[in-house]
């Protein structure tokens, strides 16, 4: 019988993960933290699990980092199970961007039509859908219910909310603005405040991991229609414009954060959680990618091969 991805994951021991861990630090990669999330250069951890609970961590695994844009795929998959798919695509579409995370132009250039759900106008338009009165109230639903399905422990963190609400981002203020024009929803500080939370839960990558075998079919009670959209839009667009070369490089659904925070799923097999705040241009972890390229090439875990 043919040995499968799940296999391969569920037989990988801590000394070959050490191994690939240790040779792309080796690599002395170059990157840049984000300077309004100050963290901690050195520290770089990566925690992997399979649908039959395999669990492997390797590094700093006791670093705690806000997920950022990581959330975005999961409040997707959160509203796609409460609301359903036709009332989510009425508010965002499944279209590759080719500009930055936080482009106000392509939002304009697409007429204030949002293009896919990882970039922040998708977000940011999806975070009006959060069921709840207050950004508050609509958060905690979002993390109970993310910590309910996945057995995560996320929390809100305060100190980072304050920083992001102590930085005027002139780029969501507008993107905000942008969609409230457009008719997408009313209140629109209602709607950023509920996106700038939702951004701000903070987890470690043993629970990033978690959070990704919800992906992976690790939980019945999630729909494989929704599991099947949430994955796809990330394998297109989940590391903003350089999703295509990466989709061609390492062939899974992968989703970024400008914490540093990396996920990849490894659909029926499990997932992988990776995090360095090092940053290449685009806003993707350096060494998150790297290593990721080294374990799917590794162990053939790719989707596409
Ligand atoms: N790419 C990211 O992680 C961006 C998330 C961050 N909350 C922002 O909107 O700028």
């Amino acid at each position: 019988m043919a040995i499968t991805s799940r296999d391969r994951l569920n037989q990988l021991d801590l000394l070959q993960l050490e191994r690939w861990a240790e040779s792309v630090q080796g690599k002395k990669l170059s990157g840049k933290i984000l300077e309004r999330l100050p963290s901690d250069p050195q520290e770089a951890t990566v925690a992997v699990a399979s649908l039959d609970d395999h669990h492997l961590a390797w590094g700093t695994t006791g670093a705690t980092f806000p997920l950022m844009s990581v959330v975005k795929p999961f409040l997707l998959l959160y509203l796609l199970e409460t609301l359903g798919a036709e009332v989510v695509f009425q508010k965002v579409g499944m279209q590759p961007s080719d500009r930055p995370y936080n482009s106000v132009v392509e939002l304009e250039i697409d007429q204030g039509w949002p293009r896919n759900p990882m970039i922040n106008s998708g977000a940011i338009c999806l975070a009006s859908l959060l069921p709840g009165e207050s950004a508050t109230a609509r958060c905690e639903a979002f993390r109970q219910w993310l910590n309910q399905v996945s057995g995560a422990q996320l929390v809100l963190d305060q100190q980072v909310l304050a920083q992001v609400n102590a930085h005027p981002n002139w780029q969501n203020r507008g993107i905000t603005h942008l969609l409230n024009l457009a008719g997408h929803f009313e209140h629109p500080q209602l709607v950023l405040d509920s996106y700038n939370q939702i951004c701000c839960l903070r987890t470690t990558v043993t629970d990033l991991a978690a959070l990704g075998l919800v992906l992976a079919g690790k939980n019945p009670q999630i729909g494989p229609k929704h599991r099947q959209l949430v994955n796809g839009i990330m394998l297109t667009c989940g590391l903003y414009e350089d999703s295509a070369q990466m989709m061609a490089q390492i062939g899974l659904p992968m989703k970024s954060g400008v914490s540093g925070a990396m996920v990849a799923i490894i659909p029926q097999a499990g997932a992988i959680a990776v995090y360095s705040p090092l940053l290449d241009e685009t806003g993707n972890s350096v060494w998150s990618l790297a290593l990721l390229e080294e374990i799917s090439q590794s162990l053939e875990l790719s989707i596409l091969g």
